[in-house]
């Protein structure tokens, strides 16, 4: 045995260096999460031990890991404190492969819940709390049934082809008859959106080994392969069914920023009498996408949803 690896390791077989800490595990609509308050930006985690507490198996599992820090403690924190100083808390999230991304849509719920669950923060019903992250501030309203988040405004990645053409990338996935076009969208995090026809063609797609896209954006993305409703459009609301493929994870229950992404690729394809109200369900639930005129007299992006947190542990 490497005497440098398990020296590294203490008996539950995670990295000695997590002993002791304390965690939640949280979701949103089944995007599951492991949490941890770091106010003082002390405890700094690395790519492996992010790997190992996720791991499914050995760990205690989840989609992604969630550092909660006081903004100023890290420098992203303390740029952003310049342009709103309320912004306290900081969301620092890992995907389970231990990288970073710019922005998790149910992650940021998970991490308002858990910064309320403890006691870190007040937020009654109606009031709205600013937090930092890799993509800038974000605004969180508490509602009734969870969390609405302006997410800000949404961009195409490759803006002169996607306004040309309507799509911009050539997308495939096992279980796929023929490879499809897609939009590349950021919501902070990159995504390319892949539209299919029917629910059946959904399900026969497989997730379990990453889609190809080609050109994939530089630093990877994470690919959602959608079935607009028919009709599209109820109640004034445009319906959506999910599946994603998240990069630095695999196949996820939900994603809420790939929710984004999708209608606004959906959006856009179906033109001018689209909705901007949208329920997209994924295999872990539903959420709700609203596009909105924000004060900045810019289209922004409100994702909204549940949050839970199941447990409190400490690793060994
Ligand atoms: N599940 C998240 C997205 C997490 C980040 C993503 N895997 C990436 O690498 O960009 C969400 O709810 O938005």
């Amino acid at each position: 045995m490497n005497t440098t690896l398990s020296s590294a390791l203490s008996a539950s077989g995670l990295p000695a260096s997590l002993a002791g800490l304390p965690f939640a595990k949280g979701h949103g609509t089944g995007n599951d999460f492991v949490l941890v308050a770091d106010p003082d930006g002390g405890r700094e985690v690395t790519p492996a031990e992010v790997a190992a507490v996720c791991d499914r198996h050995r760990g205690i599992g989840a989609d992604g890991f969630i550092r909660a820090v006081r903004s100023e403690h890290l420098p992203e924190g303390q740029a952003l404190l310049q342009s709103d100083p309320a912004a306290e808390w900081f969301m620092d999230y890992r995907n389970a492969d231990g990288s970073i991304s710019e922005m998790c849509g149910n992650g940021v719920r998970v991490f308002v819940h858990f910064l309320l669950a403890e006691g870190l923060v007040n937020l009654a019903e109606g009031e709205t709390l600013t937090i930092g992250t890799r993509a800038g501030i974000k605004t969180i309203t508490r509602v009734d049934s969870g969390y609405a988040v302006d997410m800000g405004p949404w961009e195409f990645i490759y803006p002169d082809h996607a306004a040309a053409k309507a799509m911009d990338a050539v997308v495939n996935a096992d279980g796929l008859e023929v490879p499809r076009p897609g939009l590349s969208v950021s919501m902070g995090n990159p995504h390319t959106v892949v539209a299919l026809a029917e629910l059946s063609e959904l399900a026969a797609t497989q997730l379990t080994t990453p889609p190809t896209v080609q050109p994939e954006p530089e630093n990877g993305t994470n690919v959602e392969f959608v079935v607009p409703a028919e009709p599209l459009v109820e109640n004034g609301v445009g319906l959506l069914t999910m599946r994603v493929h998240e990069r630095g994870v695999g196949e996820t229950l939900s994603c809420g920023t790939g929710a984004c992404a999708a209608a606004v690729a959906i959006r856009f394809w179906a033109g001018r009498d689209a909705p901007n109200d949208w329920a997209v369900t994924v295999p872990g639930g539903v959420v709700g996408v609203r596009f909105l005129t924000a004060e900045d007299g810019r289209e922004h992006v409100e994702l909204s949803g549940p949050a839970v947190i199941v447990a409190r542990g400490t690793l060994l």
